[in-house]
């Protein structure tokens, strides 16, 4: 059985993720790639699905666990009747090594610890062939993958796992190093635990160490940008939404997603996150990959590509898997990459704006590029979608997505670089006026004066938190106002927001989802932007009080059982933790500084670029 979502802590290295539970168990990993079949998928099944524990014997141990410190590199220290020891897991960062590396070293007594190894290829469906090579080396074969375990300690087989035995002693230390490789080539070179373990050190430390601090919130900032860092790929710049597919939004329920995708809105939120954390390069990482991944005709802009900017990713379910605590179905793919989401644009062409005025360099095709999609956006933007949440129900002109088409328009008119045509700007400033003269006449709620969900709708949406935050009015709009007062009054459910009621069934789903973290972080930046600094700090700490020991947060929170739900850990979360970090931060020093201008206090959101 899977433990607790909070259980897990995640181990990185910019290539995929493995899924470490407190009782010691690797449940979750793909390799080489985030999105590569898994090996390990007890996660969303059983443990005949996969999985790697190592931990003492004794049923009784104990154990506390921690990162070191601003790294991936998962320290767990155990202690038992006769002793005490620690395990020390973590991914290297070697090119040709994508793996995870276990080392157990004595600390106190002696201890016996126990290792258990379950490989099933292709998602826990296939049991490979295990050969002992020699005394320290084993390899597991199935299809296009192979595995090489090597460890000084005997493994043998037992059934369809394989298990070793072994005590260690003060001073010991016993390696275990699992490397991935394709199956039609030899089995990849001997990999030094030890070195490997200081050059993850050291990757980790170098790049922590550059973060711009966000005043009391810095150590829960860095723990996210090294989420966030952990969830990119580094060989192409894309960044996954999570290294998870299927933990559930509901328990029990449907909603199970696949989310080892690059979305192109989550992507331009970690931008913003990125830019001001002072992470440039990764910027302009990011930035690169988007131009490539949508070059092409407009019309085939999608809302999530692959790691490499694919495009084909299919949607279909996995029946052999049973899903976290029984939620099926367990879904690889994600049917929402064919979907109409108009709001992309405008997060793109937001996000470009915030990291040019941020220092990140742009590229001169980029203007073309932009050109061609405000385009087409010119052509499109009357057309109903599927909005923010991608809903699988009947396309509707959401509100915040028209918000969206305005705000890549207005953007795009304010752009004043070299050569920039002024009658562009005229035209994109004239499609703007037009978009928000539709959204004020058809977006609001005569009777409470809020924005809805949709146009002529009498439902709320949290996504409008979002509106609030573009200059599309300004914060003492009466409009503004009444829409965090609905939010307030409809979606602030049990202390945290949210995203809409699902009992409408606008989604095509049947009802019932977990309050959705991204939204409540939004709320915080809602309350700084309209002055409510003790109400954005109570809530704030509320929310960094939902991360698990390691400051890791999922999609969703389930007041009732108090317990995480959704995919994990997810990186809309940690990217609206940091930005609503940095706008607490600077709307305390805007209050202590009188000359700051709001818009200094407050820019923290790509869309409000
Ligand atoms: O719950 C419905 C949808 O859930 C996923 O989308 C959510 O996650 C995305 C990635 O973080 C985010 O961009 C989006 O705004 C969220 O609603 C899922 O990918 C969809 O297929 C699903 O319809």
């Amino acid at each position: 059985m899977a433990s607790r979502i909070e259980d897990y802590a995640m181990l990185g290295n910019c290539r995929s993720a493995a899924l470490v539970a407190k009782d010691g168990s690797i449940d979750w990993l793909c390799l080489p790639r985030f999105d590569s079949a898994s090996c390990f998928a007890a996660l969303v099944g059983s443990e005949d699905n996969g999985r790697w524990r190592i931990a003492p014997a004794d049923p009784d141990a104990v154990s506390r666990r921690a990162y070191i410190d601003g790294s991936l590199v998962l320290e767990t220290e155990w202690r038992t009747a006769t002793g005490r020891a620690r395990v020390i897991d973590f991914m290297p960062f070697a090119d040709e090594q994508v793996g995870v590396t276990r080392i157990v070293e004595g600390l106190e007594g002696r201890v016996d610890f126990e290792a258990v190894l379950t490989i099933r290829f292709d998602y826990g469906n296939a049991v490979p062939w295990v050969t002992r090579v020699d005394e320290t080396t084993m390899t597991a074969v199935a299809g296009p993958d192979l595995l090489v375990v090597r460890s000084p300690v005997a493994v043998e087989g037992e059934g369809l796992h394989s298990i070793a035995r072994f005590k260690v002693g003060k001073g010991d230390s016993v390696p275990f190093v699992m490397t991935w490789g394709p199956s039609h080539l030899p089995p990849p070179d001997v990999l030094d635990p030890y070195d490997a373990l200081a050059a993850s050190l050291a990757f980790w430390e170098g790049w922590s160490n550059r973060c711009n601090g966000a005043g009391e919130w810095s150590d829960i900032v860095r723990r996210s940008l090294v989420v966030l860092k952990g969830l990119s790929y580094l060989p192409t710049g894309g960044i996954v939404a999570a290294p998870t597919t299927s933990l559930p939004e509901q328990f029990g329920g449907e909603r199970n997603w696949d989310y080892r995708f690059c979305w192109a809105r989550d992507a331009t939120f970690v931008l913003s996150a990125l830019v001001n954390a002072g992470y440039h390069d990764e910027a302009s990482a990011w930035r690169d990959w988007v131009r490539r991944a949508v070059a092409g005709s407009p019309e085939q802009l999608q809302v999530l590509y692959g790691l490499a900017g694919e495009r084909r990713l299919e949607e279909f379910e996995v029946p052999w898997l049973r899903g976290y605590e029984g939620a099926q179905p367990v879904r690889i793919g994600n049917a929402a990459s064919t979907q109409f989401q108009l709001d992309i644009y405008g997060e793109l062409v937001g996000a470009f704006a915030h990291a040019i005025r941020h220092g990140v360099v742009w590229q001169p095709t980029a203007d073309s590029v932009q050109t061609v999609f405000l385009e087409h956006l010119a052509s499109i933007w009357r057309k109903p979608d599927n909005g923010i949440w991608e809903i699988r129900g009947e396309p509707r002109h959401f509100v915040h997505s028209k918000v969206m088409a305005w705000l890549a328009f207005q953007r795009a008119s304010e752009q004043q670089r070299e050569g920039h045509d002024a009658e562009l700007n005229q035209r994109w400033r004239t499609v703007a006026e037009e978009i928000k003269a539709d959204i004020l006449a058809k977006g609001v709620d005569p009777e409470r004066g809020c924005f809805t969900q949709s146009y002529g709708s009498k439902e709320l949406d949290a996504s409008l938190l979002l509106i609030t935050l573009t200059d599309f009015l300004p914060p003492d709009d009466p409009r503004v106002t009444a829409t965090v007062r609905a939010i307030e009054e409809d979606l602030l459910v049990e202390g945290f927001v949210l995203r809409y009621h699902t009992s409408t069934g606008v989604d095509g789903l049947p009802p019932g989802e977990g309050q959705f973290l991204p939204c409540s972080f939004w709320l915080v930046e809602n309350y700084v932007l309209l002055g409510r600094l003790d109400d954005a700090r109570e809530l704030f700490v509320s929310l960094i009080g939902l991360t698990n020991d390691l400051g890791l947060l999922s999609e969703e929170y389930d007041p009732r059982s108090k317990r995480l739900l959704g995919n994990f850990p997810q990186a809309f979360s940690h990217v609206a933790l940091i930005n609503a970090a940095f706008s607490l931060a600077k709307g305390y020093s805007a209050t202590a500084d009188v000359h700051a201008t709001p818009d200094e206090a407050l820019d923290t959101q790509g869309a409000r670029a």
